[in-house]
């Protein structure tokens, strides 16, 4: 199981976080979010983080142009596109170097008609819960909803996850999945993560990779 931490903003927190080694970093680029990290880390401290960690930037809605150029200034490899982004859109990231992550939120259902044009152009899928804001809401859907999926994309699972999940996240099988991403369930406050609790995370679903 493939692990992404999301919503760092904190310089000490970074630290104790890529500490741990997950496999993907995600700085949230949304300026509506209490995450929004642009503001609260310097560029050097995103692009000195180890080149095996993948440093995942999260944008909604935001125009090729400005993900391009946060891509530059703070060394992102990835980027996480968290709102209506079209496939097209997908495409020119992918086409520009980026490993290409879309999001889709999932209310009642996994509407696989909606996620067709995206397959050609995405690296992996992320199914998030439908809430109030785009991102962040801190609520888990019905991950049975995906016991179906048979798309050629991978895809990570996210919305709400927290400690209290890891045995049933490590223990979890479903066609396509190969990650989580951990955000709200893991702070103190908004943007401040608990390296603590991340590094019980970690160690329950790494001992199920091993
Ligand atoms: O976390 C945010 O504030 C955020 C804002 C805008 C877009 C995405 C955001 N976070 C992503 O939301 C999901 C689920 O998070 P949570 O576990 O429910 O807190 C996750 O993929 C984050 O990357």
């Amino acid at each position: 199981m493939l692990v992404k931490v999301c919503g760092m903003r904190d310089e000490a927190a970074l630290a104790e976080v890529a500490a741990l080694a997950p496999d993907f970093l995600g700085f949230i680029f949304a300026p509506a979010s209490p995450r929004y990290m642009a503001a609260a880390l310097a560029a050097e401290k995103v692009q000195g983080l180890p080149a095996s960690i993948w440093k995942v930037g999260v944008f909604v809605n935001a125009t090729t142009e400005t993900i391009l150029e946060a891509a530059r200034r703070f060394g992102l490899a990835a980027v996480q596109l968290h709102g209506q982004e079209p496939p097209a859109q997908c495409e020119e990231l992918g086409e520009a170097g980026l490993l290409v992550m879309k999001a889709f939120s999932v209310g009642n259902a996994v509407n696989v008609a909606r996620l067709l044009p995206y397959v050609p152009f995405c690296d992996f899928f992320l199914f998030d819960t439908k809430g109030a804001a785009p991102g962040g809401n801190g609520t888990v859907f019905d991950w049975s909803l995906l016991a179906g999926y048979n798309l050629p994309v991978p895809y990570f699972l996210a919305g709400g996850l927290a400690l209290e999940h890891a045995a049933e996240l490590a223990a979890l099988r479903l066609p396509g999945l190969v990650g989580v991403d951990l955000n709200s369930g893991f702070e103190t406050a908004p943007g401040v993560k608990d390296a603590g609790r991340l590094a019980q995370m970690l160690q329950a679903l790494r001992v199920n990779r091993e």
